[in-house]
Formats: structure tokens, sequence, C-alpha cells
């Protein structure tokens, strides 16, 4: 059994029915789907605002890589473009930590290295799981806990808006 942590994001077209097709393209294997956030764009800030989400996923069959495929997968089915780094995307779907595993392989970095500093990840997931840890890093709660105020204040929860 593996489960995965996923982190959702769309800032083109219709946002959240391109997160609800990643949604519904993991139903099999969907334990949790966090509430939908309205978020400022970081890295390239001259962009739309984001929606973002997380999900919590397990399966018997999929290890790390697997994960990854279906995020791929999923991104395709979106018709993502692959352009500016950080720019704007229908759907980006990353793999933020699987178990336990570690990888420094650039097609897979385990856990994502992002993760620390986004507020745009760590806010969603600690909305479903709010003991949740990030191997080597600690408790997200304390992740986000050292964020500068602003960036969490850049992150909205769209009560209005679900995923499913
Ligand atoms: N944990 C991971 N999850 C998803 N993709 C990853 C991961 N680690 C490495 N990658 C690689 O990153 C590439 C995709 O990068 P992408 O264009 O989505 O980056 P980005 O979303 O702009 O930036 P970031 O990865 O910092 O969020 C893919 O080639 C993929 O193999
Ligand atoms: N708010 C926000 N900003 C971003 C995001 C994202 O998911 N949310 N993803 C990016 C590329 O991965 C670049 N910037």
């Amino acid at each position: 059994m593996s489960r995965a942590v996923l982190s959702l994001g769309s800032n083109l077209g219709d946002r959240l029915a391109y997160l609800r097709l990643a949604v519904e393209g993991l139903s099999d294997v969907l334990v949790a789907a966090s509430p939908v956030y309205e978020t400022a764009p970081w890295g390239v800030t001259d962009q739309p605002d984001f929606l973002n989400a997380v999900l919590i996923v397990e399966s018997p069959e999929l290890d790390e890589w697997g994960w990854l495929r279906r995020g791929q997968a999923l991104e395709r089915q979106a018709e993502r473009r692959r352009e500016q780094r950080w720019g704007p995307r229908t759907l980006d779907v990353d793999v933020v930590t699987v178990d336990g595993v570690r990888s420094e392989d650039p097609e897979l970095l385990l856990p994502h290295p992002g993760t620390p500093s986004r507020a745009t990840v760590l806010i969603p997931w600690l909305a479903i799981e709010p003991n949740a840890e990030l191997p080597g890093h600690g408790r997200v709660a304390d992740l986000l806990e050292a964020l500068p105020r602003n960036e969490i204040d850049d992150v909205h929860r769209r009560a209005d808006l679900a995923l499913r």
C-alpha cells in the first residue's frame, strides 16, 4: 500500500473544472480532498490567481513513479502546455510526498522540494490532516508557522467552491 499527498493548481481557463478533472480521474484512489483555496501567484507574480488544493490518495499498486505518471496523465488530459517555468497552467499536479520515500532524481524529487516554503500547499494539506508531517522536515503546522505572514494571507479559502 502506498499513500501519497498530491498538490493541485490551476490558473488558466475554468480553474475549478480542471481541479475537478483531477479529482474525478483519481476517484478510485482518493482518500481525502481539501477545500479549494484562491491564492496569489508566487514565483512569476505577473499571472492570474491560482486555485489550489491538496489530495490524499492511496493504492496497493502504485509506487512513487506510478503517482507521478498518474499526475502527468491528468495534466495531459487538461491539455497543459509546458511553457514558462512557474508560468500559467491549466493543471499542475505535484507529488508532495509518498510515505517516507526520499528521491533525488530530478524527474521525481521527494519530498517535493518546494513544499516547506509553499503556503499554497501547506494550508490545504493541514485542513485535511492537522497532524501531518513532511518526512525530513517535521510537522506541517510548524513549517507553516515559520512562513512570512503575508504569504499566509495570500491564501484564501473559497467556501463557495468544492472539489466534489
Ligand atoms: N515531486 C514531483 N512532482 C511532480 N513533478 C516532479 C517532482 N519532482 C520532479 N518533478 C519533475 O518536474 C517536472 C515538472 O515541472 P513543472 O513544469 O511542473 O514545474 P513547476 O510546477 O513549474 O515548478 P515546481 O516543480 O517548482 O512546482 C517534471 O519533469 C517532473 O518529472
Ligand atoms: N499561488 C500559486 N502560485 C504558483 C503556483 C501555485 O500552484 N499557486 N504554481 C506555480 C508553478 O508550479 C507557480 N506559482
